[in-house]
């Protein structure tokens, strides 16, 4: 079936190439060249994907993939970026977005993320995919939690960085259960807007608002005795959160506008990036709610922390995608695995995943060399790189800090300026002298 996209880039004729690939594949694409124009296109009709450059004349991808989220929450947004606003990336990911791609784009590649995107507008893996676990002690304690846990009707929160494996490890635990032989559903709260999070999970009758043209069964009633995830759970509006705890504490809900109460029989998983229990201090989270949730903690360590593990993803994700291409690599070179050590992967495994894809693209000969993966990946490490002499280490640190900040706000420099304690002119200063791009 045709589909429709929106292309959202300044670029005019990487634009127009990328919408004349996907028109080659059947595909039907309007294009914009910033944010407002793109508002409007999103006002006008329904898009079964957005595809959107990160900066942008007037804004950036970010305001893209929110407005996305609030006239559609269930269209996959990809965000496409330089190697060095991986955090961008990152960050875009926790909002909602479906997927990034780096630049340059690699038509391979971006067939790939679209074709995925079309076919299942969540970030779901398919009920497939392989669960690989690791090796190190850390991973080995959290593989024995899980198994422990998953058996009983404990209501476990999974806690990690984005892109660390949190919704697979909320899949093992259902395949483990007494629950595994019926279905899994994951509900990504972070892109609900709390208009339709009410509706998304426990469904509505007709007219019980407007736009209520039709029933909604919700998610807690059509997963039947399945297991909910509710991935960033922490995004949850106050109101929807009542709601949830009563859910949860009676075992019974109701859809918006009926009387009928339907029983909840799901094993109830959830997830969150954030510190929930610090927003459960400080009251934007309700803290009753968090202990429903939290019977049960498990933390998913970030990828920098389980440098034991690394290879054998690597090695998971090499052989993954020469399969799908159709390619036959041995292994990667000695340079490129010193350069995968020695990096933090923000991204986690996500962007493992995605780095390594690109490279099995990108290769011609039996081994990933360094040619082939993102020369962004060789900024050397604070942590790692003793030899770093002081100077080094203070620009490297000042440099990440600035970076993060920049990201938070969104690239706003004042705002910038002002939580890092510096006029705007020292900031710019800093910023050209340390190389940061924004
Ligand atoms: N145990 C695993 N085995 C194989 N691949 C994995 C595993 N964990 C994670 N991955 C890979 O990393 C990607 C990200 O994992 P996942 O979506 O579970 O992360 P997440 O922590 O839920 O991220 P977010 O917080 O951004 O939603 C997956 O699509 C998959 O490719």
């Amino acid at each position: 079936m045709q589909k429709k996209i929106l292309i959202v880039d300044d670029d005019t004729s990487f634009g127009m190439m990328v919408s004349g690939f996907l028109k080659k594949k059947g595909h039907d694409s309007v294009l914009s060249g910033n944010v407002s124009g793109a508002v409007d296109h999103l006002k006008k009709g329904t898009f079964d994907l957005v595809l959107t450059d990160y900066r942008l004349p007037d804004g950036t991808g970010m305001d893209v993939l929110e407005k996305s989220k609030q006239f559609s929450s269930n269209t996959p947004v990809v965000l496409i970026t330089a190697y060095s606003e991986i955090r961008v990336a990152v960050d875009a990911i926790k909002k909602g977005a479906y997927e990034y791609i780096t630049k340059p784009v690699n038509a391979d590649e971006l067939l790939h993320v679209v074709t995925k995107a079309l076919k299942n507008n969540r970030k779901n893996p398919s009920s497939n995919s392989e669960y690989i676990s690791g090796n190190g002690e850390e991973a080995r304690r959290m593989e024995e939690h899980i198994r422990l846990v998953a058996p009983t009707e404990v209501a476990v929160l999974i806690q990690g960085e984005s892109g660390t494996g949190k919704e697979y490890v909320a899949r093992r635990i259902h395949q483990l259960s007494n629950h595994a032989d019926a279905p899994f559903v994951a509900v990504d709260c972070g892109a609900l807007t709390p208009e339709i999070a009410s509706s998304e999970l426990f469904g509505h009758i007709k007219g019980s608002f407007t736009g209520a043209v039709d029933n909604k069964t919700g998610h807690f009633e059509s997963v039947g005795r399945g297991t909910i995830f509710l991935d960033e759970v922490g995004n949850l509006s106050y109101e929807v959160q009542v709601k949830l705890l009563r859910a949860i504490q009676e075992r019974k809900a109701r859809r918006l506008g009926s009387n009928t109460e339907f029983t909840i029989e799901a094993r109830i998983v959830a997830a969150t990036n954030d510190d929930l229990r610090n927003s459960s201090m400080n009251g934007s989270f309700r803290e009753d709610l968090y202990h429903r949730l939290n019977e049960f903690q498990i933390s998913v360590p970030p990828l920098r922390a389980r440098r034991d593990d690394l290879l054998k993803y690597a090695n998971y994700f090499r052989e993954k995608a020469a399969a799908e291409f159709g390619k036959e690599i041995e292994g990667f070179s000695e340079a490129v695995l010193g350069i995968f050590e020695r990096y933090e992967w923000p991204g986690n495994l996500r962007e493992l995943r995605n780095v390594v894809r690109r490279s099995v693209l990108l290769t011609q000969g039996d081994f990933v060399e360094k040619a082939s993966i993102p020369p962004e990946l060789e900024i050397p490490s604070v942590k790692t790189d003793q030899e770093l002499n002081l100077s080094d280490a203070r620009n490297a640190t000042e440099k990440q800090m600035i970076e993060e900040v920049l990201v938070k706000t969104r690239h706003n420099k004042s705002e910038t300026a002002r939580l890092l304690g510096m006029d705007r002119k020292t900031l710019y200063n800093k910023m050209q002298k340390l190389n940061i791009d924004y």
